[in-house]
């Protein structure tokens, strides 16, 4: 027999508890578990206790759910399992911080949620993408010749250099190296302060919040004068652009408030989670000298050292294997949040209003029923099985899947493209390699580089990120 709730106060019958692990002191410290090991622990919960876990036994408050079955159901009822703007609830709407804060898609929801996605859309449509090609060959080529007379690197401050850098230019066409430098500046300064802001919004002077509100009223008048700019440039192709000229069929357009918020949300939304991907695809591949080697090949055979245009990227099948192998391997978001607006059943348990419900890219993308071997970098595998949205899902899926997804994916293809082509990249020997839940490599990513030969090496490395990938034992070692 299923065990029950053990409060009953009316006589329909004990709902079944959800199963899960001890909790003598309520969730908060099982949930603690998983922050200090999102994967380990993630993996064990599913292990142990299947398709949905309770953080806490008889109170599903806070539960779990894996698997592609689970992840549908979650994602297509976009009113019945709400995203959750509880991260930043405190924050007062009514102040510069507010303003971007509230007017980001990814904390909207319903009508509201959809009215605005479809503003926002043709900013991201693939003719419109296709035109921010330019942008990103000319801002990696810019960083390879920083490099020149470097011979090591962090790369993940690198990467996150360089998708700053393009989140700026094409969101806001802006071609001045001082504005972008100053427009970078700004964003940086708010964003590099926001954790702390989220965690104690304190208004008194000196307090990060106070400096940080600062920083989004220097931000706000900034984009505010860049908009009045645009409005007089009708032929400005960058997203801020699009943003200012979209409107509905009946007229409808975003305010200017709006028009902040979004662009500051595309901008966080969008430069760490490529920059991290980013990271992890070179990684893998310096850990896969085969697979490497294969890469070179087809980047010679077909770019003969020149960046990608649009027509060679979709030519270059290697590289999409990689790119998405990747992704699924180490999924640069790997966990969802969504909220429960009503009573409802999930995975055959019933949940009430309220229940916080984490859905796992990671633990989706390790199902072994899904992925042979799972925890090994296969790229070919992707030439002969496909998986629905549900089953492979690094852009989540459903309603608030990632609206710049393609973006992504032409960014870090042809940051790729440049780079491997360019340079020779190798683990410095016996660095920790750690990823946190936000898929950050905790202690960096330091590379040896060089001017590419065509020969690759395979370093040692330590870390937990042994845990996350079966790394094959090269003869080099
Ligand atoms: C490898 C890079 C990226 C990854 C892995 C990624 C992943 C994701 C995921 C998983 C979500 C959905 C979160 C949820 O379920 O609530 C999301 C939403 C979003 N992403 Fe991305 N993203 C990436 C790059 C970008 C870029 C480049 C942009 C914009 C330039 C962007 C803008 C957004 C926005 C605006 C949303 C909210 C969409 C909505 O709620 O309707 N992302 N992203």
């Amino acid at each position: 027999m299923s065990k029950t709730h053990h409060t009953n106060t009316n006589n329909t019958p004990p709902l079944p508890i959800i199963p899960g692990p001890k909790a003598i002191f309520g969730w908060r410290i099982n949930m603690l578990k998983f922050y200090r090991h999102p994967f380990r622990y993630s993996r064990w919960l599913y292990q142990t206790y299947g398709n949905l876990v309770g953080l806490e036994q008889g109170n599903p408050s806070n539960v779990f759910a894996f698997g592609p079955e689970l992840n549908y159901q979650i994602l297509t009822n976009s009113d019945l399992f709400e995203v959750s703007p509880s991260t930043v609830a405190k924050v007062p709407r009514d102040t510069a911080l507010g303003r971007m804060f509230f007017n980001n898609l990814s904390l909207m929801t319903g009508k509201k949620h959809k009215q605005h996605r479809r503003l926002i859309q043709p900013a991201f449509h693939r003719q419109q993408i296709i035109q921010y090609l330019q942008d990103m060959v000319y801002l990696t080529e810019q960083l390879v010749n920083e490099w020149k007379d470097q011979t090591r690197i962090d790369l993940n401050i690198e990467m996150k250099k360089l998708t700053q850098r393009i989140a700026v230019k094409t969101l806001f066409g802006l071609y001045n190296e001082t504005e972008l430098e100053r427009a970078g500046a700004f964003i940086q300064g708010l964003t590099k302060s926001l954790p702390l802001v989220i965690a104690a919004p304190i208004d008194l002077p000196g307090t990060p919040y106070r400096r940080t509100v600062r920083y989004a009223e220097q931000l706000e008048m900034y984009v505010r004068s860049l908009i009045k700019q645009k409005r007089a440039q009708p032929n400005a192709q960058d997203v801020l652009a699009s943003l200012i000229q979209a409107h509905d069929e009946d007229g409808t357009k975003l305010s200017d408030e709006e028009l902040i918020g979004h662009t500051f949300s595309l901008f966080v939304a969008g430069h760490e989670t490529t920059a991290n991907a980013l990271t992890w695809i070179i990684f893998l591949l310096s850990q896969h000298p085969n697979i490497h080697q294969k890469l070179l090949a087809e980047l010679n055979d077909k770019l003969h050292g020149n960046p990608p245009t649009v027509e060679q990227l979709s030519q270059l099948s290697l590289l999409e294997g990689v790119v998405k192998e990747s992704l699924r391997l180490l999924p640069p978001a790997s966990i969802g949040i969504r909220i429960a607006t009503a009573p409802c059943t999930l995975g055959g348990y019933q949940l009430p209003k309220g229940s916080n419900i984490y859905y796992s890219q990671f633990v989706t993308h390790r199902l072994p029923e899904l992925y042979d071997e799972p925890n090994c970098f296969k790229p070919e595998r992707w030439a002969t099985i496909k998986r629905s949205p549900y089953e492979y899902l690094p852009f989540s899926a459903g309603q608030h899947m990632c609206i710049g997804w393609s973006f992504a994916i032409q960014e870090i293809k042809v940051v790729l493209a440049i780079l491997l082509q360019k340079y020779r990249f190798s683990v410095v020997p016996h660095t920790k390699i750690q990823p946190n839940l936000m898929m950050r490599p905790v202690y960096g990513m330091p590379m040896n580089i060089s001017p590419q030969d065509g020969q690759v090496s395979q370093a040692p490395i330590r870390g937990t990120i042994h845990e996350l990938i079966d790394i094959p034992i090269s003869s080099s070692l």
